[in-house]
């Protein structure tokens, strides 16, 4: 059986987590889980690892791809990707690695308007104004991946994810033809 790679990328706040967090009751797959220096929240699972022991992993060559993004670190073990599906969250800057890999890897940009974006940001309560402010401000350029495909999350989570998760499996449907 081949593996086949879905990225999910997308601003902070678009709701990625709590996609993939509903996904999991639906879709099976192998989700995967990160290496994060930052406890997770209700809506994430990752291994939580100190910034020293994050260092430690890198340097040793354990992950696959590793980033950083707002003060914290983000890693992907090389032993976490499975034969079949697999589904991980990481960010923009990353997707070359998989890309350079793997041959069936498939980029899902999670999109929204920057009003809804910033009023999820302040319900989430996870960060001070000043953070929101900036993360809202962040430029992204132009997402470069082989396969990319956009996907609003604009309407209530049941909804998004059940629409997520055919969209995932019309993608499925091409490659094992
Ligand atoms: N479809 C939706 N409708 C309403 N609220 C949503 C929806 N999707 C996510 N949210 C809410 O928006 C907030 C941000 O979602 P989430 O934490 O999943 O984003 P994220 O993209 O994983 O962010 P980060 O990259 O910062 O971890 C959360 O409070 C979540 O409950």
């Amino acid at each position: 059986m081949k593996k086949i790679l879905i990225l999910i990328v997308g601003a902070s706040g678009v709701g990625k987590d709590t996609l993939l967090k509903e996904l999991k009751k639906y879709l099976s797959a192998n989700f995967i889980k990160r290496y994060i220096t930052r406890q997770p929240d209700i809506n994430e699972s990752n291994y939580y690892v100190s910034k020293e022991a994050f260092k430690v992993l890198e340097n040793s060559a354990y992950f696959i791809s590793s980033w950083s993004a707002h003060n914290n670190f983000y890693g992907i073990s090389k032993n976490s990707i499975k034969e079949g599906l697999n589904i991980i969250s990481v960010s923009r800057a990353v997707i070359k690695n998989f890309e350079d890999i793997f041959e069936e890897v498939y980029t899902i940009n999670i999109t929204l308007n920057k009003k809804i974006l910033k009023q999820r940001l302040l319900n989430r309560k996870r960060e001070s104004l000043n953070e929101i402010e900036n993360r809202l401000n962040r430029d992204y350029k132009i997402i470069n991946a082989k396969n990319l495909i956009e996907f609003e999350n604009n309407k209530e989570v049941n909804e998004s994810t059940k629409e997520l998760k055919n969209l995932i499996e019309t993608i499925l449907n091409k490659t094992t033809k």
